[in-house]
C-alpha cells in the first residue's frame, strides 16, 4: 500500500470516528453503506466508533453500528469495552443496551412477533383424532365393521391414490387418497404383517356432504400398511389408481385436507415399520390404543416402568431457519448436493437432546455455513412425514456474515438480496436460482420475510 493510499484510508477512518463521536447518524450510515470495514476500525488509543458514540451518549449511532454488525467486544488501549465506557460516563440506557449483547438492536431486523398460527402443507387437521376412543376396543371394532368407515391403504408406506378424473390429462394431476370400504380391505387386514391404526373421525365442518353413520353419527378413518404387495387382494373400482411410489416430491401433490391425513398416518405407520420389536429388550410387542402404542410382552421389561417413551410413536424436531443479514436486506440460503441443480433452500438440522430451539438454530447455522447467529424468532411449523419430523420454522439474525461451508453437509451457501429472492419467487426456475415448492416450509419462510418487509 502506498503512503498516499494509507493516508486516504486513515482520513476516512478519522472522518468516520468524528461523525460517530458527534452523533451524526446520517453520515455514519452513509459511510457504513459504502465501506462496512470501517465498523471496527479504531483511531487514537484504540477507540472505535462504537466507543466514541457510547462515550458521548449517542444512542441512535450505537444502535446503527450494532445493527450493521460491529464488534461490541473490542477493547481500547486501556482495556475498556464500549459498555465499560458508557457505564463510566453515566449513559445507563446505552450500557444496558450494550450488555444485552446487542440483541435488542438486532431484534429490529425481525418482524414484530404477533402470534398468528400459520397453516402449512401437511398441517391441516381434517379429522378429529378422538384419542379417548383409542382405548375403547369395543367402539374401535364396531367402527371397523361399519359400512361408512373409510380405510386408506399404504404399501411400504406409499399411499394408494387416484387421480381426479377431470385432471388426468394435466401435466401434474392432483392426487386423491383412495377411500376404501371395509369389504374392499377385508383380506388385507387379515394378513399377519398388516398394521391397522385409527386416525380419527371426520369433523362435521370439514365434510358437510358426507353421510353420517347410523350408530353415532361419526365417520371413522383407519389407515393400514403392509409389507407385501396387496394389489391382488384389494377391491378397486377406479381405473387411474396406484401406489404412490417415490413419496418426494409426489406426496406434495395431494390436496391440503388429505396431506394432513397422510402426515399423521405415514408417520405412525413408519414408526410401526421401524420399531417391530421392543427397543429396550428386543422382545415381541403388541399393538395397543388404536395403533398409538406398542407394549412389550416380556414380563418385567424396563420399557414398562416409569416413562414409556419407547412405547409411543416418536417425532423428531428439526429446526429450519431463514437467516437474515444484519443489514436486513439479504438472507442466507444453502444447497445440499442432492438438490436439483439451481435450487437453494433454508438451512435445517435436527435438534439434539438437551438443546433449545434457539441453540439448535445457532449451532446448525454455524456448523453448516460458519455464520454466527444472534436473535431467533419462531414463525411457524410443519409436520414432515419423511418419516416423522416436525419442522420448526424460525427467523434468525446473523451477527457475522463471512461464509465457510461445511462440505460434508451442504454444497454451497450464499447471501441473496431481497430482489434476487423476489425474482426467484416470481420467475421460478427462470431466475438466478429457484426455491423449494410452495408446500415446503422453507418456501413459506422466505415468502413471509418478503411479505413482511415489502412496502406494498
Ligand atoms: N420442509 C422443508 O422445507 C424441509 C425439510 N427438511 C427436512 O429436515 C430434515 C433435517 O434436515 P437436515 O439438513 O438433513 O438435518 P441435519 O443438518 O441435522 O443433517 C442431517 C444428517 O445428520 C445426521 N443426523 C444427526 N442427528 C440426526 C437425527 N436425530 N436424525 C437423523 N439424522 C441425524 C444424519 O446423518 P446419517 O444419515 O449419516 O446418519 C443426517 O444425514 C430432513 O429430514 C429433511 O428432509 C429439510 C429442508 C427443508
Ligand atoms: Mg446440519
Ligand atoms: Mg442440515
Ligand atoms: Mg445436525
Ligand atoms: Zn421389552
Amino acid at each position: 500500500m502506498t503512503s498516499v493510499q494509507m493516508s486516504v484510508k486513515d482520513e476516512m477512518v478519522e472522518q468516520f470516528l468524528d461523525y460517530a463521536s458527534r452523533g451524526d447518524l446520517a453520515k455514519v450510515s452513509t459511510m457504513i453503506s459504502h465501506s462496512s470495514q470501517l465498523l471496527n476500525e479504531s483511531g487514537r488509543q484504540g477507540w472505535t466508533a462504537l466507543m466514541l458514540a457510547a462515550r458521548n451518549g449517542h444512542f441512535d449511532v450505537v444502535k446503527a453500528l450494532l445493527l450493521n454488525g460491529c464488534n461490541k467486544d473490542l477493547v481500547n488501549k486501556s482495556g475498556q469495552t464500549a459498555h465499560d465506557i458508557a457505564k463510566f460516563w453515566g449513559h445507563r440506557h446505552i450500557a444496558r443496551f450494550l450488555s444485552s449483547s446487542g440483541d435488542v438492536a438486532l431484534q429490529g431486523i425481525l418482524p414484530s412477533s404477533k402470534s398468528t398460527e400459520n397453516e402449512t402443507y401437511f398441517s391441516r387437521e381434517y379429522l378429529n383424532r378422538m384419542s379417548d376412543k383409542r382405548t375403547d376396543s369395543e367402539w374401535l371394532s364396531a367402527k371397523q365393521s361399519s359400512p361408512q368407515t373409510v380405510f386408506i391403504v399404504f404399501y411400504n408406506l406409499d399411499p394408494f391414490v387416484t387421480t381426479e378424473p377431470e385432471e388426468v390429462n394435466d401435466i401434474q394431476p392432483k392426487l386423491k387418497l383412495y377411500r376404501f370400504g371395509k369389504d374392499s380391505v377385508k383380506e388385507v387386514i387379515e394378513k399377519s404383517d398388516t398394521v391397522v391404526i385409527f386416525l380419527g373421525v371426520e369433523k362435521p365442518e370439514c365434510s358437510p356432504s358426507s353421510p353420517v353413520s347410523k350408530e353415532d353419527g361419526l365417520i371413522a378413518w383407519f389407515a393400514l400398511n403392509t409389507k407385501n404387495n396387496p394389489t391382488e387382494s384389494l377391491k378397486v373400482t377406479a381405473s387411474n389408481s396406484f401406489f404412490l411410489t417415490q413419496p418426494m416430491p409426489r406426496l406434495l401433490m395431494l390436496n391440503e385436507d388429505e396431506a394432513g391425513i397422510v402426515a399423521q398416518a405415514r408417520s405412525v405407520l413408519a414408526w410401526h415399520s421401524r420399531y417391530s420389536f421392543c427397543p429396550t429388550c428386543g422382545g415381541k410387542t403388541k399393538v395397543d390404543e388404536g395403533g398409538y402404542k406398542r407394549t412389550c410382552l416380556t414380563e418385567g421389561c424396563r420399557s414398562l416402568q416409569g416413562i414409556h417413551s419407547t412405547c409411543y410413536p416418536r417425532v423428531d424436531p428439526v429446526v429450519i431457519m431463514l437467516v437474515l443479514h444484519p443489514d436486513g436486506n439479504q438472507c442466507l440460503l444453502g444447497r445440499k448436493k442432492s438438490f436439483p441443480p439451481g435450487m437453494f433452500s433454508c438451512l435445517a438440522g435436527f435438534i439434539e437432546p438437551g438443546e433449545t430451539i434457539e441453540n439448535a438454530v445457532r449451532r446448525e447455522v454455524l456448523e453448516e455455513s460458519g455464520v454466527a447467529v444472534g436473535p431467533v424468532q419462531y414463525v411457524s411449523c410443519q409436520p414432515w412425514p419423511m418419516p416423522s419430523s416436525l419442522m420448526i420454522g424460525c427467523f434468525a439474525v446473523a451477527v457475522s456474515t463471512d461464509i465457510k461451508v461445511d462440505e460434508n453437509e451442504i454444497e454451497d451457501a450464499r447471501w441473496f438480496t431481497r430482489q434476487e429472492v423476489i425474482d426467484a419467487l416470481v420467475k421460478g426456475n427462470q431466475a438466478v436460482f429457484f426455491m423449494p415448492p410452495t408446500q415446503a416450509i422453507a418456501h413459506y419462510l422466505v415468502k413471509h420475510w418478503i411479505g413482511i418487509n415489502s412496502n406494498l
